[in-house]
């Protein structure tokens, strides 16, 4: 990878389900070190956008390199090298109920690592992701005994396990108060100083992308539609960006 290139590089990225033409010549680069947050309505393509990237779904035409690799049409082990490099945090968190909080977090280890590299560092490994989200004391406990933002907590914590220079986020505050959802936001901030990790982060809390953003860009009909820093954005008369401010 050379220095000073994206750490994502999307370009004339298009992609529909059927009549459904979802993105279109979306273009955007990600930098290095830096919480971009994508903003768009229910519907517009947002999750489908990062769902390209890590290539869940194949986008139809376009380029997307990810550290510097180019995604369409890379070979399966690449593909999941590149994957192991890159944190997933989903709406759903998808926690194992069946699986303690350690059993959980050891998970992306088990595909990761090799049995001698879990016995010797898995956990310490798994002590330090808690402790990043202050929860070392839920080690051994099960997510049904675990409040919603500390569910939430622990799947950041499986997400950072890997220590991944990408971090993505699918409505990372989604179906969280707004206490528990400013404590997110704050504990994402904390996340990037500390790995200095690159994200993307999908939201429409405007608390989470006030204080988690250091840029956004608008998805609007599919397009990379504006790209600047929230308290700008904020102030801008453009009436499709203003809706989302009011
Ligand atoms: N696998 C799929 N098959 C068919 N259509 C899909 C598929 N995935 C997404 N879509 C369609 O693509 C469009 C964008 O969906 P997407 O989930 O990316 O929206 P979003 O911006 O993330 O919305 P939300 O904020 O509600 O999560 C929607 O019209 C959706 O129905």
């Amino acid at each position: 990878m050379m220095e000073n290139e994206p750490i994502i590089e999307v370009r004339q990225v298009n992609k529909s389900f059927g009549k459904n033409h979802v993105l279109r010549d979306f273009s955007m680069d990600v930098n290095q070190g830096e919480n971009l947050v994508i903003l768009g309505k229910s519907g517009s393509g947002k999750s489908v956008l990062i769902k390209c990237i890590i290539r869940l779904i194949d986008a139809d035409s376009g380029s997307i390199k990810v550290l510097g690799n180019e995604i369409n049409g890379l070979d399966q082990e690449p593909l999941d090298d590149l994957r192991s490099k890159i944190g997933f945090l989903f709406q759903s968190n998808a926690l194992y109920d069946s699986m303690t909080v350690r059993q959980n977090l050891e998970f992306p280890l088990r595909i990761h690592w090799t049995k001698e590299e879990r016995l010797k560092n898995g956990y310490s490994a798994v002590m330090e992701a808690l402790t990043d989200v202050g929860l070392a004391h839920t080690i051994d406990m099960m997510p049904s005994e675990l409040s919603g933002g500390m569910r939430k907590r622990i799947a950041l914590a499986r997400a950072l396990i890997l220590r991944p220079k990408v971090i993505l986020y699918d409505e990372p505050t989604t179906g969280l108060d707004p206490v528990t959802g400013r404590e997110i936001s704050e504990l994402m901030v904390s996340v990037q100083k500390k790995y200095n990790a690159t994200s993307v982060i999908i939201s429409h809390d405007m608390n989470c992308i006030r204080i988690t953003s250091n840029r956004v860009i608008m998805l609007i009909e599919g397009r990379n539609y504006a790209d600047d820093t929230f308290e700008n954005l904020k102030k801008s008369n453009d009436p499709k960006i203003k809706e989302f401010f009011t």
